[in-house]
């Protein structure tokens, strides 16, 4: 990242990562993540099982201290937050195990009380729109249960950036659709910033502006969505074409009779690799959902 930019962007962005780098017991979850979220946008943060979105969402917020890198809330130091900037915030973990002794009520009051805008009745009427029992301990909830219960605690916060890790993992379809509505809701009308990570590409269709791609700790992949379709294909190569397959690819798989499958990216120019122009070349548009399961497998 420019330094110029990364300076400006530090102290303007909701949430700037800059060569975040982390580790767990010698294998690395983070290698080097820049990434910044412009206000107003929703950035679906995608990538298989392990890939580093949990860690990176710690980080980015502060409540983990990477190896190198710093990253940046509201233009604060995300490990030096003051009280201020963390009432602008709302993050939903994806295994919440707050307050679980507390009854939903309990839990809801009790957090609201650090929250400028809570808006109780929000609260209120999600809790029964969504049939929690009020008075039932969190604990006693079903897992599904426990992330709706959760997740009005954050929206009920009117936060200015919204963070949420799988927030649909735990939830059914009704409750799943329910839940994007209001987050595109929020991002519309008040132009609340969302940052949610997850698995299911057709969710982050239908809410997400952006998409990240994140792989085995970096991040391959950064755009809008309707950008994806434009700038990533599909470049196949027959076997007696595979030596003109262009250096840079984000894969590349062999196929049994010689030929070459690669996905391939838009230049700096706009351009197509060069092998695109080849006679026996095919260049195939990829939906989101291919494009990912191509990179990642
Ligand atoms: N506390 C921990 N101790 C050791 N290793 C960890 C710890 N937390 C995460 N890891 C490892 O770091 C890597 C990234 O984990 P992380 O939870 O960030 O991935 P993720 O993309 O959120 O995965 P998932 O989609 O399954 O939730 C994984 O290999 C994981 O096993």
């Amino acid at each position: 990242m420019n330094a110029m930019l990364r300076e400006t962007e530090s102290t303007t962005a909701p949430l700037v990562a800059s060569g975040l780098v982390h580790c767990y017991e010698g294998s690395n979850a983070l290698n080097g993540i820049d990434l910044v979220l412009q206000p107003g946008s929703v950035l679906g943060l995608i990538g298989r099982n392990g890939a580093g979105k949990s860690t990176l969402i710690r980080a980015m917020l502060g409540l983990l201290q990477p190896l190198a890198g710093s990253a940046y809330v509201f233009g604060e130091p995300a490990l030096k937050l003051g009280d201020a900037t963390k009432a602008r915030i709302a993050y939903v973990p994806q295994q919440p195990e707050a307050l679980s002794w507390l009854t939903a009520q309990q839990m809801l009051d009790f957090v609201g009380r650090f929250y400028p805008r809570w808006d109780s009745s929000f609260a209120k009427h999600t809790l029964e729109r969504w049939q929690i029992q009020p008075n039932r301990a969190l604990a006693k909830l079903s897992p599904g249960e426990r992330q709706r219960v959760e997740l009005i605690r954050a929206l009920a916060a009117q936060p200015e950036l919204l963070v949420l890790d799988e927030p649909a993992a735990a939830l059914d379809p009704v409750a799943r659709r329910e839940l994007l509505r209001e987050i595109a809701l929020r991002a519309g009308e008040s132009g609340t910033t969302v940052l949610f990570s997850t698995h299911i590409v057709s969710d982050l269709e239908r809410v997400a502006s952006d998409v990240a791609f994140l792989h085995q700790g970096k991040l391959l992949m950064r755009c809008t969505v309707d950008e994806t379709k434009e700038r990533y294909a599909r470049l196949w190569l027959p076997p007696q074409a595979s030596f003109a397959a262009p250096a840079q690819a984000l894969s590349r798989r062999r196929h049994d009779d010689g030929s070459l499958s690669l996905v391939v990216a838009r230049d700096a120019h706009d351009q197509w690799p060069e092998a695109a122009g080849l006679p026996s070349a095919r260049l195939d548009a990829l939906g989101l959902e291919d494009l990912f399961v191509e990179i990642a497998e």
